[in-house]
């Protein structure tokens, strides 16, 4: 019930946000939807004179066809008017309020997101296409509902003046048709619901399958997941068609009960024409009448369907919403620009403020979902100009850790404290100018490669060629057909992994951050040029061009000789923290990953022409 509330709730909002289009709109398509009662005034005038119910002219008819065609004229303008000054503007409007408010709820709310986006980008796209067109539908059908009603009232009124006897024996078939719609809303939300789910999971299957090509073809698994696909599809095929056919039943029954009204005005007023008491024009009225009367069942039948749609809708999308924020925050009106250019978005204005003396972070833990895997427990310090390393075996919880930091990952204990306060939303807070991130999955958007690493941060081609330089990418750069302004991304020059990772790098370098936080390069750097990066990372900050603060997850030699602090995981837990040298004594787990790391090491530095 509260699902169909809130529904509700963001329905009546998004019929208010442009007052003007929405109830303007309104009232052209009731004006649209009522102009049948006119005609079918004009048809009864009408037919009465043919039949000579009435005193004929020809005179007299000529001008009731002339009425005839400027009603329908009238009713053609109103409908021109509706579909071109009204509704799309509001369509687009309204559904362009909710998909800005999830996108910014998505990338701006406290709290991470990441939990709450679905596992597939295809699968976030359906929602936001399909489960926002489910409720702005719902909003367009309450015109309908409105409109219907108002006819059907008239249009009563007219008929029961004229007959009350075969004006009540209409409403039976249109009782029917209310009972069956409401019988089978339940059943009908339910059938909705899964198709949904079932379509998102096919959509979200191909949008896997169009990023893993190359997986694919390298595994020679074509044919299975071809049948995966089919098999998706074939549940979702069938799923679809009961979706389909329970809303054609309705429309059927709908149907059926227009074929049974007539049918019943038919046997009814047959005897009543006989007795004088109904005449030809009579009959004429209550035919054209009734085909517009199932509109006002049919459209209460529709929206039984639609509003428990839309709360699966509802319910879906809020999802998407960070947890603190309601269906109000999803359906909060915002400035629109129709017809004209939105203004430019603001840039992100570097504050400065409360500087890094210390990070401190104690008692985190995270839990992924059901698997018991993630982090426990987790403290450390990290105090301003510090280089610290956060080393382990593969799936130690090493990215778990930082991203848990930055407030990337839903913590379920422990908290982070920036000089000594907590930090009440690490997500909203440990952004640039404060820290900046480079991630062990970098992206990169198909737009050219300065606004890649700019991506809206205010910033000069001189300073972007600073950061450009300390993440040691500026020979890359050289080699680039057109410098900062090469496309690259998916639709442009495919950099290599470690070009992708450099360029990231170069990214949160230049928000100049206080804290650098950088999840393992060492795909991205030889040895040499490791050195190189931290060297250089080093002698900017000594001259205040750079972060000086550094957390690094890595295994690697190069970072680890020079951290003032290396934090040791082991399943998710610190099993040692301090300087090298005190781990190497200590420590038997870093005594393990240094023996390890030696052999690596010791491999990468043979000449390359032994490599292979
Ligand atoms: N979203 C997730 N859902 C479920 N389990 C996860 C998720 N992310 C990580 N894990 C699990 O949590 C553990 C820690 O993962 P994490 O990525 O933090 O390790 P890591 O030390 O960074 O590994 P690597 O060296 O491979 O990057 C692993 O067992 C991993 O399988």
């Amino acid at each position: 019930m509260s699902r169909i509330s809130d529904a509700l709730l963001v329905v009546g909002r998004m019929t208010t946000f442009t007052k003007k289009r929405y109830f303007g709109g309104t009232v052209m398509w009731a004006a649209f939807i009522i102009t049948p009662i006119v005609t079918g005034l004009v048809l009864k005038s009408l037919f009465d004179v043919i039949s000579g119910q009435k005193a004929a002219t020809l005179e007299n008819a000529i001008w009731l066809c002339a009425a005839f065609v400027a009603v329908e004229t009238v009713r053609g303008g109103l409908l021109w008017l509706a579909l071109n000054f009204f509704w799309p503007y509001w369509w687009n409007g309204a559904s362009t309020i909710l998909q800005t408010n999830l996108l910014r709820s998505i990338l701006t709310a406290r709290g991470p997101a990441a939990s709450r986006l679905p596992h597939s980008s295809g699968e976030a796209v359906s929602r936001f296409r399909d489960d926002v067109h489910d409720l702005v539908v719902l909003a367009d059908n309450l015109v309908d509902l409105v409109s219907a009603f108002a006819f059907a009232v008239i249009a009563f009124m007219i008929m029961l003046a004229i007959s009350p006897v075969i004006t009540l024996a209409l409403v039976l078939p249109m009782i029917v048709v209310i009972i069956l719609t409401r019988l089978l809303s339940d059943v009908i939300r339910r059938i909705h619901s899964r198709a949904r789910a079932l379509g998102a999971a096919v959509t979200a299957y191909i949008g896997e399958i169009f990023s893993g090509v190359l997986a694919i073809k390298t595994a020679g698994a074509e044919d299975a997941v071809l049948e995966r696909l089919r098999a998706h599809n074939r549940a979702r095929r069938e799923a679809a068609v009961k979706d389909r056919l329970a809303m054609d039943l309705l429309d059927t029954a709908t149907g059926a009960s227009v074929e049974i009204s007539i049918g019943l005005i038919l046997l009814l007023a047959a005897p009543a024409m006989r007795q004088g008491t109904f005449t030809v024009g009579d009959l004429a009225l209550f035919t054209s009448y009734v085909g517009w009367l199932t509109f006002l069942p049919r459209m209460m039948g529709r929206m039984l369907y639609r509003v428990p749609q839309a709360a699966v809708a509802t319910e879906r999308l809020s999802r998407l919403m960070a947890s603190h924020e309601s269906v109000d925050d999803m359906s909060k009106h915002g400035p629109l620009w129709f017809g004209q250019e939105a203004p430019p978005a603001s840039l992100p204005v570097p504050t400065r403020s409360d500087p890094l003396h210390v990070l401190e972070a104690s008692g985190l833990t995270v839990v992924h979902g059901d698997t018991g895997r993630g982090i426990r427990e987790v403290s450390l310090r990290i105090p301003q100009g510090s280089f610290t390393v956060v080393t382990g075996a593969v799936g130690a919880g090493k990215t778990t850790l930082v991203r848990a930091l930055l407030g990337l990952l839903p913590v379920s204990a422990g908290e982070v404290r920036w000089n000594g306060s907590v930090v009440d939303d690490p997500g909203t807070f440990m952004v640039p100018d404060r820290v900046a991130y480079a991630g062990q999955v970098p992206r990169l958007f198909s737009e050219s490669l300065r606004e890649n690493l700019l991506l809206g941060w205010p910033a000069s081609d001189a300073d972007l060629g600073r950061a450009v330089e300390l993440a040691t990418f500026e020979q890359d750069l050289a080699d680039m057909p057109e410098g900062l302004s090469t496309v690259v991304g998916p639709r442009g020059v495919r950099l290599s992994g470690g070009q992708v990772q450099r360029a990231t790098a170069a990214r949160a370098l230049v928000r100049t951050p206080d804290l650098l936080v950088v999840d393992d390069l060492s795909s991205a750097l030889d040895v040499e040029t490791e050195h190189q990066l931290w060297d250089r990372i080093a002698t900017a900050a000594s001259v205040g061009r750079g972060p000086s603060t550094l957390l690094v997850v890595s295994h690697r030699r190069a970072a680890l000789e020079r951290a003032d602090q290396v934090v040791v995981l082991d399943r998710g837990e610190v099993v040692g923290s301090g300087p090298l040298d005190h781990l190497l004594r200590t420590c038997p787990e870093m005594r393990r990953l240094w023996s390890e790391e030696s052999i690596v090491e010791a491999e990468e530095e043979q000449p390359a022409q032994t490599r292979v």
